[in-house]
Formats: C-alpha cells, structure tokens, sequence
C-alpha cells in the first residue's frame, strides 16, 4: 500500500479562484507534508453565463452548487470558495471546515489608467459628474448611488483580469469597483485608485469579503481535522456574524446589504447597511460587543439584522424582491 494519501482539492478554474486554492494547500503543505494535494478546477455556470442578470438563477448558487455535487460524490473531499460567494445554507452534508484569515475586506476604486495620467483623478470624489462606473453588484451600485448620485453605472462582468482590460479598452468607462483581496492575490494591487470605507466616502463591503472558505462533507471527519488548522478566530467570528445579518434579511449575494466589522479594543464592531436598488432609500446600524464563540457572532449578527428591520429594511427589501423574475419566467 502507498504511504501518500491523496487529498482532492476542487475550486473554480478562474485564475482568481486556482491561486486561492492553491494558498489554501501550500498552507495545509506544511502542517501535512505527507499527504499529496490535487487541486481540480472547474468551471461552473457563474463563470460559463456573463449574460443572464446574476439574480435570476434562483435556488441554485451559480458558482458552489456544482463544486457541492462533486463533493457530495465524494470526488473532491475539500472546495475552496470566495465565502462571498457562498449562500448562507449550504447543501445537506456540506459544512464550512474552516475560514481562514481574511486579506482586506475593503472595496477598490480602480480608475481607468489613462484618466489618472491625464487629469491625476485619485478618489470617487475626484470623478465629475456623469461618469460611468463599471459593476454588476447591486451592492455597489446602490450604496454608490446613494452617496454620488451623479454618477452612472454600466454592467461589468468577467474575471478580474478581463475587467482591467475593459477598463482600459471601454471609451464609456471611467472607473470600475473591485475587491482589494482579489486584486492583492493576483498582486495587482497598483491598479487601486482608492481603498473604500463607510468612513472615507465610500462603500460597506459584501457580507464575507476578502475571506476564503473551505467546504466539505460534514461527516469526513478525517477531512474536518486537517482543516481546523486552518482556521482564523477572529475572522471567522466576524464573518459569521456577517453572514447571520445576511441569512436573518433572507438577502441573498445579489442584495444591496453593506457590512463592516472590525475588531476594537477586543470588541467585535459591526456595521450593517441595507440600501434601495436606485440610491434613495436606506437604514443603518452599528453596534460593539464582545464576541467569544460562534453561537455568540450567529446571536449578534441576528440582532444587528432585526434593528434594521426594525429601522425598515423589510420594506427595502421587499420592494426588491417584488420587481425580481422568478427563474425561467420568460
Ligand atoms: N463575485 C466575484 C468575486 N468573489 C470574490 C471576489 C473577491 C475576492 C474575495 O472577496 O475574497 C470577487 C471579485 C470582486 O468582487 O472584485
């Protein structure tokens, strides 16, 4: 009998997604040298279809779903996901084995090169009135309504990659919004105009963002052990607390619910944002406690959800929901 076992590693195959798979095994490297890592990758339904509006798919997540098949059969035995792209209830026999430590959660501004050469445009505040921001997230767009409704949006899709070069090649374009962590993983990080916060004029980021998720069955018991070493407290404190604002609104990756935690003074800070699809409607919140297990972040972010709804982010919310396509409708 061989002495190596192997371990079967599944992610998308964008070259986003096959870098983080492989920081995740070159870590798990190290505390298993024996065991030999297999990344597989795989293009799923989100990466093949650019076109259909990213909310009209439904139950099925574009991007885990297939990745949660192939595990289920027991093909792949670990996925490693954006967790911003994962939904809050994952698949029967699927569990999260670890969050690791989250690179910067923040949103980019990256500005069209050219524009920056010729007028030194730095900041969304810098940009003049009518320029045309490139993004799909409603997210985005809504919170950046809201703050600069000047502004004007064009659907961008595609891996980073192919977004900075329709930034570059698009004349429309004037600026597109991306997340520092995808940026800083591919070490295209001098393309960053503008770090964005809710302090700075800017934007709260996607429940989960900047942090990797490792998935796998939740009876591998085997698989769940080489993973709890992975694991970061902090952030998966926080992000759990994130996604439980995210899972007690029902909002799914395509609502435009903003959230920023931090970590002050050994205090677990959450800021929480829901905003309407045009910019003109929005309720906030902000609260500090300390925060030890994972029962607690799941408690808090559910209380941080229902004083927004208390604030009137159902009825947002709601709005939203009632304009939305049910799957295959048309
Ligand atoms: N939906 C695409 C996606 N999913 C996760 C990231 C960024 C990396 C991360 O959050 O870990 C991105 C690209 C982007 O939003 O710019």
């Amino acid at each position: 009998m061989s002495e190596t076992t192997t371990v079967n590693v599944g992610t998308r195959k964008s070259p986003l997604a096959m870098a983080q798979a492989e920081l995740v095994v070159k870590a798990l490297q190290k505390n298993y040298p024996s065991i030999n890592f297999e990344i597989q990758g795989m293009t799923t339904t989100g990466d093949r279809d650019q076109n259909t509006a990213l909310y009209n798919f439904g139950g099925k997540n574009l991007w885990t779903s297939q990745l949660e098949d192939r595990l289920r059969a027991k093909e792949l035995d670990f996925v490693v996901h954006c967790l911003k792209d994962m939904p809050t209830a994952l698949p029967d026999g699927c569990v999260l084995g670890a969050i690791t430590q989250r690179e910067d959660p923040r949103d980019t501004l990256v500005i069209k090169p050219s524009l920056v050469e010729q007028h030194g445009w730095k900041t969304l505040a810098d940009l003049p009135d009518g320029s045309v921001i490139g993004t799909s997230s409603v997210r985005r767009m809504a919170q950046l309504r809201k703050r600069y409704p000047a502004l004007r949006f064009q659907d961008h899709r595609g891996n980073i990659q192919t977004r900075l070069r329709k930034l570059d090649e698009d004349p429309n374009l004037t600026a597109i919004i991306l997340a520092a962590a995808g940026l800083q993983r591919m070490n295209l990080d001098s393309h960053i105009s503008q770090f964005l916060e809710s302090d700075n004029g800017g934007i709260l980021w996607a429940v989960g963002q900047g942090a990797l998720a490792v998935e796998c069955r939740a009876d591998d018991e085997r698989t769940l052990g080489i993973l709890r070493t992975l694991e970061d407290k902090q952030t998966t404190l926080a992000c759990l607390a994130e996604r439980n604002v995210m899972r007690t609104l029902e909002g799914g990756c395509s609502v435009p619910i903003g959230v920023e935690t931090h970590w002050v003074d050994g205090k677990l800070r959450l800021r929480a944002t829901v905003v309407s699809v045009e910019g003109t409607e929005s309720v906030e919140t902000e609260k500090s406690e300390v925060i030890s297990t994972p029962e607690e972040a799941e408690e808090y972010g559910k209380r941080v959800a229902l004083e927004l709804v208390e604030r009137g982010a159902g009825k947002i919310l709601d709005t939203i929901n009632a304009v939305r396509q049910p799957p295959n409708s048309t």
